[in-house]
């Protein structure tokens, strides 16, 4: 029986690791070519004719050509894959998928890519000084594969991988390929954007971190004309959106070629993972599809924004039910109790400001004990640590924590979070971009283009969420109010009665 695994363990992309370090050090990349167009069911940034501010790879494709991917169909058929159902193809949703040559029954075993096919951190090197040296270094798993890319890549001819090396694309979507004014400009009302600068600074930071340590102490293995910062931001590019996780291989990350040509559907709940059983990587459809159709795969339970993230795409509003926008909530400054309310959300991990996912069906209890923490006075400073706790996600009830004394003042809060945040997306969306700067290059225009009408889609489905947040929390404070109004009204007729 296929062991086709859960959300997140296989799914591609898996969250970039608590930063992929060298030992003992700390730490650990946005321009380019993109033409625009909206396809039928998401938008996604796709590769403009070369010119603009481009990428300067020498390998990989462009990805609107099918050549490579063929070749690369070809390559793994005479490699070992069996015989296949699907196809690859130009597809509406993702440039190229997979899409079935005939129907397919839901619960079919599809793939059978077999482990000799497919990359991971015990891939032999064609350069094996470069392998020796990583791996007496201890490098771990991302920086060393994102290292294997390139060198393998630089290997032309001469890399088994060079086949399906020239089938990736040339500049993979992703927010690493915007520029930080392209993230301040689109993206200033989403927290996806801070997210989208740590995570260029963590690739620059692991390139760094290996260049200091290991590429400049061998310079002929590790040239710098090779291996430099537009190369690795290439090979993360490649890896934050097409590494899957293996958990029935312990939990191996692997680059699977063919396997990363399907694209993903939010509605869809498969995910890829090794079968013991076919020696394979494989995943058990959960829908039927007729000839012709796309086939697809889901890369984990991911929000719009982290889809943008690693992959450079965002679903078609209302598509994704995993959807969700971080509200940003921070303590009072001016909180009498300010100092001992952070010190009881560092004991238990959290910081102020903190973020908090909210969905379309409603907000944590994690979230709610923070807003607590937040309004609640000195008279309870005895439950801080209690709030603080349940905000980290650390309570054993599976109900939270409940104070109704602090009900309405706690949505109140949570409301004006919402409002607050609301009006930064309504701003952007409304009010245009005005410090759009004016160029004259057609190509570098249509790629703004794309940046923002990319930035809008994210923004509308994150505002979506904020605006329904905002009316569930208006009927409950007004259910709350008229509540208490009620009580009042009944306590006063009472006291009527008895003057
Ligand atoms: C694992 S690859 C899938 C194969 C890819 N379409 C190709 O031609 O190489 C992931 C990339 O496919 C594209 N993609 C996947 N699912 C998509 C979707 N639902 N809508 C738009 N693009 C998608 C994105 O560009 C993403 O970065």
């Amino acid at each position: 029986m296929a062991e086709v695994s859960s959300a997140f363990c296989t799914s591609f992309l898996p969250k970039f690791p608590k930063l992929p370090v060298l030992p003992n050090i700390h730490g650990f990349a946005a321009s380019s070519r993109a033409s625009h167009r909206l396809t039928r069911c998401s938008i996604s940034a796709e590769p403009m004719p070369s010119g603009t501010s481009s990428s300067t790879i020498p390998w990989g494709c462009e990805i609107e050509s099918l050549e490579s991917a063929f070749a690369l169909q070809r390559w793994l058929s005479e490699s070992g894959l069996p015989p296949q159902k699907m196809d690859i193809r130009r597809v509406d949703v993702g440039e190229r998928g997979l899409v079935a040559l005939k129907s397919i029954r839901k619960g079919e075993k599809l793939l059978f890519v077999p482990p000799s096919l497919v990359i991971t951190a015990d891939s032999e090197w064609t350069n094996t000084e470069a392998g020796y040296v990583m791996r007496s270094n201890s490098v771990p798993d991302w920086p060393l594969l994102a290292t294997y890319l390139i060198s393998e890549a630089s290997l032309r001819d001469s890399s088994r991988w060079s086949i399906y090396i020239s089938a990736l694309p040339r500049q993979p979507y992703s927010l690493l390929y915007w520029t930080r004014a392209e993230l301040d400009m689109y993206l200033v009302a989403s927290q996806i954007r801070m997210r989208a600068i740590e995570r260029v600074s963590d690739v620059t930071g692991v390139y760094t971190d290996l260049r200091a340590r290991i590429f400049s102490k061998h310079p002929t293995v590790f040239p710098e004309e090779v291996f430099n910062l537009e190369t690795f931001k290439w090979s993360f590019g490649i890896l934050f959106s097409r590494l899957v996780r293996l958990s029935a291989m312990d939990g191996k990350v692997a680059l699977v070629p063919w396997a990363d040509m399907l694209n993903h559907n939010s509605e869809v709940e498969t995910f890829l993972d090794y079968d013991k059983s076919s020696r394979g990587i494989v995943f058990s459809t959960d829908r039927v599809y007729q000839s012709g159709e796309q086939v697809f795969i889901s890369y984990g339970k991911k929000s719009n924004g982290e889809l943008l993230l690693s992959y450079g795409f965002v679903p078609k509003e209302g598509t994704n039910p995993n959807d969700s926008v971080e509200l940003s909530l921070s303590l009072e400054k001016n909180d009498k109790c300010y100092n001992e309310k952070v010190d009881a959300l560092r004991k238990h991990g959290l910081s102020t400001p903190q973020q908090f996912p909210l969905q379309i069906t409603g907000w944590s209890l994690e979230m709610m004990a923070y807003a607590y923490l937040v309004v609640s006075s000195s008279d309870m400073r005895q439950r801080f640590d209690e709030m603080a706790a349940c905000a980290a996600g650390k309570t054993k009830s599976r109900m939270g924590i409940n104070y109704p004394e602090l009900e309405e003042q706690t949505l109140q809060f949570i409301l004006d979070c919402c409002e607050s945040s609301i009006s930064k997306y309504s701003k952007f969306l409304e009010g245009g971009s005005p410090l759009d700067p004016i160029t004259a290059n057609v190509q570098e225009a249509n790629r703004r283009l794309l940046l923002k009408q990319l930035a809008v889609a994210l923004c509308t489905s994150e505002r979506r969420i904020l605006f329904r947040a905002q009316y569930i929390l208006r009927r409950r404070l007004r259910d709350i109010r008229s509540g208490e109004l009620r009580a009042l009204t009944i306590f006063n007729g009472f006291r009527k009665l008895f003057k």
